[in-house]
């Protein structure tokens, strides 16, 4: 048992974190568009393990009974629903996109993201500061997608976002963690959870996230966009749990020479 101990206390199965009150032990966060089909949504989040799966409000059947619904495939009693404002390039139609999913679903709990142009659709952050403002004060518990810049982040957190969610790289690029030394330290010094979004390409860097210490991962390209996306979705999973027990684990240190592996005394001279 005490070997089990990592630094919160508890051993690694218990391991849970927390956001807005709400206790999850997944800690990866997976999208639900750019699938085939909508049954293949559904068996690649099965497989992912995740609880939270975000759904881009202004682009997903939540309504249409007569069109095929995310719902059916991917259950809300099951999963916590994150709506979020993709395609949205202005503070007013994010807040908008917001307002009208908290009618239409009762989403309080939100992932608020203003993109700026192409190609890089790279967070506005002015925009980003505007949009949360005003949905702070309007009664949202907000989750953000930012730059990764620490100055931002703090912010954000400082105006009352529940979690900050700095970039790995540009939505969709599959590149990796580009900045793991501005990721490293904005977890450093943040009081609220921060979720490595986007651009995660493998599940080796899904791993590289976890191990910077962020809280969870938000990814969707990597697992739609895989040859077979059910086994990238296993592949995620296990990334994930791998890269946070490496986490807390604690790395060794770095050496810059050998150190045999074997001792030295009692060699046969
Ligand atoms: C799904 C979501 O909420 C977005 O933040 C984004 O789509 C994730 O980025 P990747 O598709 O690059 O993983």
């Amino acid at each position: 048992m005490d070997g089990m101990q990592n630094q919160g206390g508890t051993t690694p199965d218990e391991d849970s974190w927390e956001v807005a009150g709400q206790r999850f032990r997944s800690r990866l966060i997976v999208g639900t568009g750019r699938y085939k089909s909508l049954e293949e949504t559904g068996e690649a989040i099965a497989a992912s393990g995740a609880e939270i799966v975000t759904v881009a409000v202004r682009r997903v059947n939540l309504s249409d009974p007569g069109a095929p619904m995310l719902q059916d495939f991917v259950d809300p009693k099951t999963y916590t629903y994150l709506p979020n404002t993709a395609g949205c390039h202005t503070a007013q139609d994010a807040v908008r996109t917001l307002r009208l999913a908290r009618e239409a679903g009762g989403w309080n709990l939100v992932k608020l993201e203003v993109l700026g142009p192409p190609p890089f659709l790279y967070p506005d952050m002015p925009a980003t500061f505007e949009a949360a403002e005003a949905l702070i004060k309007d009664g949202f518990q907000v989750m953000v997608y930012c730059a990764d810049d620490p100055l931002a982040a703090k912010r954000l957190e400082e105006m009352g976002c529940v979690a900050v969610m700095p970039l790995g790289a540009p939505i969709g690029s599959g590149l990796g963690l580009t900045n793991p030394f501005m990721l490293r330290s904005i977890i450093q010094n943040a009081k609220v959870p921060v979720l490595v979004d986007a651009g995660i390409g493998t599940a080796s860097e899904a791993a590289q996230a976890m191990e910077l210490g962020c809280d969870a991962v938000l990814l969707n390209s990597a697992i739609a966009h895989a040859r077979e996306p059910v086994r990238m979705a296993r592949a995620m999973k296990a990334a994930v749990e791998a890269g946070r027990h490496a986490y807390l684990a604690g790395r060794m240190p770095r050496n810059y020479s050998a150190d045999a592996s074997s001792p030295m005394s009692g060699l046969i001279k």
